[in-house]
């Protein structure tokens, strides 16, 4: 990745054992490990924008490492599972069952956090699993399905007569959770896509589709456009949505020892409504909520698993990036400084002055989704990926990990939660590139990090803390982003808000709830 490779296939078959050994310790054999570190290589390098194509072409069969299923534990944990549920989460799996032994079904499962939508999913993908059924949790949705992100998901990449097509014309069942913040258009693109890799002209191919979430959170992201766009974006408005069977959770199975008060508080229905009203007293923050949220735990030197359990969130990347900055030169250590190179992308569309922009003006661009120009890290500190590099091992968009070690050319992180919690994962500098709302593309080689102290709302969506600081200088301006915020921690200790008028807005679009 650091420059240019001179014969490919040397270096490939001279570190041939080496890269397929993770997969003969797996017990594959040979020739199959070869193929899977083949293409394993293939994945990795799509992620980081490159295309192994361009240096070499080997003949290795197209083939993916599937998970070794244990069917009889499957049953056993599905039942077990099954048997502790609420009578509402029981309902959800009769109506999948149903739909799976029907050849097909729609489903959605509405429900706020902590109202058990992920654990329902895990039991049904037991039993599921268990009866042979091919079952897929979706982690990020245009990943997964090829979605084209810049023409706003219309359009889908995989060819028909592609592996990836074949596979997800065998798939049974699919789980997709937090749909309420895809477009519409991906809910389009990925029926039309089953549609046409299964010949099966029935909405989604005839497959048993789960999705779920909370329209009271945050709506996607429509880049500078308004209310009316941001309605009419959302999945409730397609012309697929009325074929969904909605399921309601409403029981808060995470706040079950929460006090009752903080319970109603938060749950109340005064909170469905746009207007202004005064943040309580008790969650005021007054004098600096950097140092409220941060101050001893860094100066004690906690271990990074306390850290990452707060965070300060902000409706605004502007004021997340700035917080950022702060809690950082609160670390003690050594500050590295990485400068991005930036430049206007290759694009026959380009804007003829837009080639003259000079290069100051694009470092100072801070759009999200992008590391800054000027990234300052020090060692011990939290970092957000900003890219997908590696999804089947958890290097997913908005994955957090801990600074370990500054190269001059790699970071050496390490996975702060998860099923690779503590394990250690390189990341080098790669190429991203950004184009939403300007006349050009803004290509910046960086590496895809960026501190994660401090985030937006939007991005704090689906994520728990035992601690928040939630900055509210400037107003909450879209749907869902104050009841994302005060959904995040479990108890009302955990909120400490700054906000200098001393008042909070919510803002809710009725007609999407
Ligand atoms: N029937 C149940 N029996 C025991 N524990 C449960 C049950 N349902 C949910 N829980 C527990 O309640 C907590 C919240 O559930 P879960 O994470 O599934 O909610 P969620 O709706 O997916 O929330 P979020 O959208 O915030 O991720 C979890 O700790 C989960 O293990």
């Amino acid at each position: 990745m650091f420059g240019e490779i001179h014969n490919a296939e040397e270096l490939w078959y001279r570190f041939l054992d080496d890269f397929a050994e993770d997969f003969v310790y797996k017990h594959f054999p040979k020739e199959k490990a070869e193929a899977l570190a083949y293409n394993d290589l293939i994945v990795r390098m799509n992620a980081m924008g490159e295309k192994l194509e361009k240096w070499m072409s080997l003949g290795y069969e197209r083939i993916m490492p599937d998970d070794v299923i244990d069917f009889d534990y499957c049953t056993k944990e599905g039942d077990r599972m099954r048997s502790t549920l609420v009578a509402e989460q029981e309902e959800v799996v009769k109506a999948v069952l149903d739909a799976v032994k029907s050849g097909g079904g729609l489903i959605y499962v509405d429900g706020p956090g902590g109202s058990g939508k992920t654990y329902v999913y895990l039991c049904l993908i037991n039993i599921l699993q268990g009866m042979h059924l091919k079952v897929i949790p979706i982690a990020t949705v245009a990943s997964f399905f090829h979605l084209n992100i810049k023409d706003g998901c219309k359009t889908s990449t995989i060819h028909l007569q592609s592996a990836e097509a074949k596979q997800l014309a065998e798939l049974d069942v699919v789980f997709w959770d937090e749909a309420p913040m895809s477009p519409k258009s991906s809910l389009e693109t990925v029926d039309q896509l089953f549609r046409d890799v299964t010949k099966i002209d029935k909405p989604f191919g005839g497959k048993v589709i789960i999705l779920g979430g909370d329209f009271r959170q945050c709506l996607p992201v429509v880049d500078r456009k308004g209310r009316d766009e941001q309605i009419s974006n959302s999945i409730k408005m397609s012309h697929l949505w009325p074929l969904f069977q909605v399921h309601h959770l409403k029981t808060n199975m995470r706040a079950q020892n929460a006090d009752e008060e903080w319970k109603s508080w938060r749950w109340s229905e005064r909170r469905r409504r746009t207007g202004v009203m005064e943040v309580p007293e008790d969650l005021r923050c007054d004098g600096d909520l950097a140092e409220e949220i941060f101050g001893s735990l860094l100066r004690n030197g906690s271990d990074v698993s306390e850290i990452s359990k707060v965070a300060i969130l902000s409706p605004t990347n502007q004021q997340a990036l700035q917080m950022n900055q702060k809690v950082m030169e609160m670390i003690p250590g050594e500050m590295k400084t990485y400068y991005s190179v930036d430049e206007v992308g290759d694009n026959q569309n380009i804007h003829s002055d837009a080639a003259n922009f000079p290069t100051e003006f694009l470092n100072k661009m801070t759009p999200s989704g992008l590391p800054p120009h000027k990234l300052d890290l020090k060692v011990g500190a939290l970092v957000m990926l900003l890219r997908n590099l590696d999804v089947r091992n958890g290097l997913c968009n908005g994955t957090r990990l801990v600074i370990r070690e500054m190269g001059e050319r790699v970071l050496r992180c390490a996975f702060i939660s998860g099923p690779n919690e503590g394990g250690d994962v390189l990341i080098l500098r790669i190429k991203l590139s950004f184009d939403s709302g300007i006349p050009f593309v803004l290509q910046r080689r960086q590496f895809p990090v960026r501190p994660a102290f401090a985030m937006t709302v939007n991005k704090a969506q689906g994520q728990t803390f035992d601690r928040i600081g939630l900055l509210l200088d400037a107003s909450i301006f879209a749907h869902g982003q104050l009841y994302v915020a005060l959904t995040r921690t479990r108890t009302k200790d955990g909120i400490r808000i700054w906000a200098p008028e001393k008042v909070m807005h919510n803002i809710v679009y009725k007609n999407i709830l």
